[in-house]
This record gives structure tokens, C-alpha cells and sequence, in this order.
């Protein structure tokens, strides 16, 4: 049986009186693809602030490769094997693409800023292996090609894959991506499909949020379904497709439209 990667215990995050997540658990073995997809303001995003250490929760418990990580920083999230992506683009525009790249590289070797003053032989070697790495995520990635350019003159979609290739650049265990087909035309749609399943053969999990249900229905292993905060369902495409209470949640139902 695979490794339980990710483990969300009871995570609840509320501001002022808002619940935007409340009691969501949920977990991820190593190498699955799991969806997390609810209506509009359901938490989605708030969950992927509190698993990444960008919100602190206000209760509940991340663990991670049998760690807890509630809490902890963003960079110590980064460095326990977890990269993001986020829905909307944050690439560095004043740099070229590779040096993006690069910036992802960083968090996995291991020189730093003191040491690179006292050994600069030390440091040189590893801009090259940084170099050479991030060339390699953006060969994956398919856009090597573009390595010099500045990333602020890249087409969005492009510039989405070259998230990914940053994300990709610390070898991260596990990925989360917050909508990543947003703005893309269906060819790069199915690129980036692509590209996520060939990450997956080679060991690497996703997280995700996604509005595009052909892409989760396609790609999910298993879809984490939230509402209002709530975890209201969880389980295959398949299942998730024909679950009352999600098509409910999506659809609005008699009763619901009766209560109100
Ligand atoms: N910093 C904040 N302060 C106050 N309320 C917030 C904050 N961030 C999110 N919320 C509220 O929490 C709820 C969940 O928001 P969140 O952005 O997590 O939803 P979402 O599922 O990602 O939505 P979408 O699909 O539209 O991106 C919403 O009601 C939102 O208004």
C-alpha cells in the first residue's frame, strides 16, 4: 500500500466571524492526484493557504510525511517537500525565465548566504548545478527554449508552465496547484494535463483546485468536495459525479431554495 503523504486533521480557519474552513480532513498518499473542488468561496483557497503556512489555522493539523507542519513558515513547508502554485500568476517579471526557475532550485541545495561569502568555489559550482537543474524542469516543462528570455514578456500560458517548472525545481514530494487551467486555451489545457501525469510517473503527488471539471474528472485519483467550508463528500470521479449532495452543492436543490 502506498505511503499516506498528507495528512489534514480537523484543519478550521476562521476570520472574524466568517468560517471559511471548518473540521476538513483529508489526506493524500504518495504518487496520487487528489482534486479539492467546491462552488465559489467554499474555502478551497483558505485550505491551500494553511496547508502551504501562508495562514496559520486557527485550529486543526497538517502533517506531512509523518511531521506535523501546523503552523510552520511557508519556506519550512517548502523545505518538508511542498511547492505551490497560485491562482494568479507570480512569476519574478524582472527576471528571465531560467533565473525564475533557478529561485525554486535554491531551496534544495545547500549553500548559504554566509557560506557563500566564506567559499565561493562552493558557490559557483552549485549556480551551475541550479542552472542545469532548472534548465532540465524547463525542458519538462517544454519551454527551454525561452530560458533567456525575460519572464514578463511570456504568453499566460506559458508563464503558467513556467510556475510549474519552479515548482517542480526543489523536487518537491508533492505539488499544489490552485486552478491551474485557469486562462488557458484547451491546448495548453491538455500540455499541462500532460505534463502533471508525467510528473506523477516519475513519483511526484498534486494537489489541486479546479473549476474545469474535465480536467478533474480526468486526471483525479480520488476529488475532495467543499462547501461552505465544510467538507461535504469525498471519493473516485465516478462516485463524486453521481453524489447527491455535490450535485446539490452545485446545483442548488428544492429544499435549499425552500429554506431560503
Ligand atoms: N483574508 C480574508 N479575510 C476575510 N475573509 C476571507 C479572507 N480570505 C477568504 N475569506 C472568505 O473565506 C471564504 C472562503 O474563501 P476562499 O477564497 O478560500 O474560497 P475559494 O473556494 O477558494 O473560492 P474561489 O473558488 O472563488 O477561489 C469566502 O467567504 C471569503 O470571502
Amino acid at each position: 500500500m502506498s505511503k499516506r503523504l498528507l495528512e489534514v486533521k480537523g484543519l478550521t480557519k476562521a476570520f472574524g466571524g466568517v468560517v471559511a474552513v471548518s473540521e476538513v480532513d483529508f489526506h493524500l498518499n504518495q504518487g496520487e492526484i487528489v482534486a479539492v473542488i467546491g462552488p465559489n468561496g467554499a474555502g478551497k483557497t483558505t485550505l491551500f493557504n494553511m496547508i502551504t503556512g501562508v495562514l496559520p489555522p486557527t485550529s486543526g493539523q497538517v502533517f506531512f510525511d509523518g511531521k506535523e507542519l501546523t503552523g510552520k513558515q511557508p519556506y519550512q513547508i517548502a523545505e518538508a517537500g511542498i511547492t505551490r502554485t497560485f491562482q494568479n500568476l507570480q512569476v519574478f517579471e524582472n527576471m528571465s525565465v531560467i533565473e525564475n526557475v533557478m529561485t525554486g532550485v535554491h531551496c534544495r541545495l545547500k549553500t548559504g548566504f554566509l557560506q557563500a561569502g566564506l567559499r565561493l568555489m562552493g558557490v559557483k559550482k552549485e549556480e551551475q548545478q541550479a542552472f542545469d537543474i532548472a534548465m532540465s524542469c524547463l525542458e519538462k516543462v517544454g519551454i527551454a527554449d525561452l530560458a533567456f528570455e525575460p519572464a514578463e514578456v511570456l504568453p499566460y500560458g506559458n508563464q503558467r508552465l513556467l510556475e510549474i517548472a519552479r515548482a517542480s525545481a526543489s523536487s518537491p514530494q508533492l505539488i499544489l496547484l490552485d486552478e491551474p487551467m485557469a486562462g488557458l486555451n484547451p491546448q495548453e489545457s491538455r500540455q499541462l494535463v500532460d505534463i502533471i501525469k508525467k510528473k506523477r510517473e516519475e513519483g511526484m503527488s498534486f494537489l489541486f483546485v479546479e473549476h474545469d471539471m474535465e480536467t478533474v474528472m480526468g486526471i483525479s485519483d480520488r476529488i475532495v468536495v467543499i462547501d461552505y467550508g465544510k467538507k461535504i463528500a469525498e471519493g473516485t470521479p465516478a462516485e463524486i459525479y453521481e453524489n447527491e449532495k455535490v450535485i446539490a452543492a452545485y446545483l442548488g436543490t428544492e429544499d435549499e431554495e425552500e429554506a431560503i
